[in-house]
């Protein structure tokens, strides 16, 4: 997979030259490209924003280096099938979650366009369609101040679903979320901590019973924690008598 990044805080995505994301792109899995967006301007102030039409606080990303950039990025792809994928960070975009990262790892190209000030002039977003599948998207309900941090999250939330990115491919099957559900608790040496022991089940050997076990722990825990996760669970998945199967 190919990943474009274009920011004008290209030093912000750094950390994904770390750890599991940084091997695989030195084992060639994912090929990370960071463009600073103030290398597409054209005047000696390197200008990337301006104020807004119709007032208002602060200042708005302008359209021009936004269309160099991009049609840069979409250029480095020529010739390989259908439009790329364009994330954009926003406040106001779908919901980013673990549905939408599966999705994503299908891709073979992604591109983000991280914004910041109050955003990007809409009409890069616009005219973005015609260059690429363009997906406004939200990390959550919450306000940041540019999308690099949505960036650092969505790229690691997908290059983990690479094949040959995590060690144990299994693991990606019993975390939270990958099944619409929260995932069961986890204990590791020693059998006794602090006084707390680890649940007795755990130590018996009876991986049919310690499966249930865990199984119930993961409907307790999303029943505590996201009760609006269970409605969708049973909305669309097993039937009550196997809820705690
Ligand atoms: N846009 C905007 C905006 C609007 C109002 C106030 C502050 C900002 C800052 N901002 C500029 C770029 C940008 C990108 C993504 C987010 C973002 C994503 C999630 N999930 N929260 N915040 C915020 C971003």
């Amino acid at each position: 997979m190919r990943i474009d990044v274009v920011s004008i805080f290209p030093e912000y995505l750094a950390p994904l030259e770390l750890s599991l994301i940084g091997k695989a792109r030195q084992d060639g899995i994912l090929d990370l490209h960071v463009h600073d967006l103030r290398s597409f301007t054209t005047d000696r102030h390197r200008t990337v924003d301006d104020t807004p039409y119709g007032g208002g606080a602060g200042m708005v990303m302008k359209p021009e280096p936004w269309s160099q950039a991009l049609t840069a990025v979409a250029e480095a792809r020529r010739g390989h099938q259908g439009k790329p994928v364009l994330i954009v960070p926003s406040p106001a975009g779908e919901r980013f979650t673990q549905a939408l990262a599966h999705e994503l790892a299908g891709e073979e190209h992604l591109a983000f366009a991280c914004g910041r000030y109050e955003g990007i002039d809409e009409r890069v977003i616009e005219w973005a369609g015609e260059h690429f599948d363009v997906r406004p998207v939200s990390l959550g309900d919450y306000v940041l101040n540019g999308g690099e941090v949505a960036v650092l999250a969505m790229v690691e939330a997908v290059g983990r679903l690479l094949p040959g990115v995590v060690g144990n491919p299994e693991s990606l099957v019993e975390e939270s979320h990958s099944d619409g559900l929260l995932e069961y608790p986890v204990y590791t040496k020693p059998a006794v901590w602090r006084d707390r022991e680890v649940p007795a089940i755990l130590l018996s050997g009876n991986h049919g019973k310690i499966a249930q076990w865990r199984r119930h722990e993961q409907f307790r825990r999303t029943s505590e924690r996201r009760p609006d996760l269970l409605e969708v669970f049973d909305a669309g998945k097993l039937p009550k008598a196997d809820r705690l199967a």
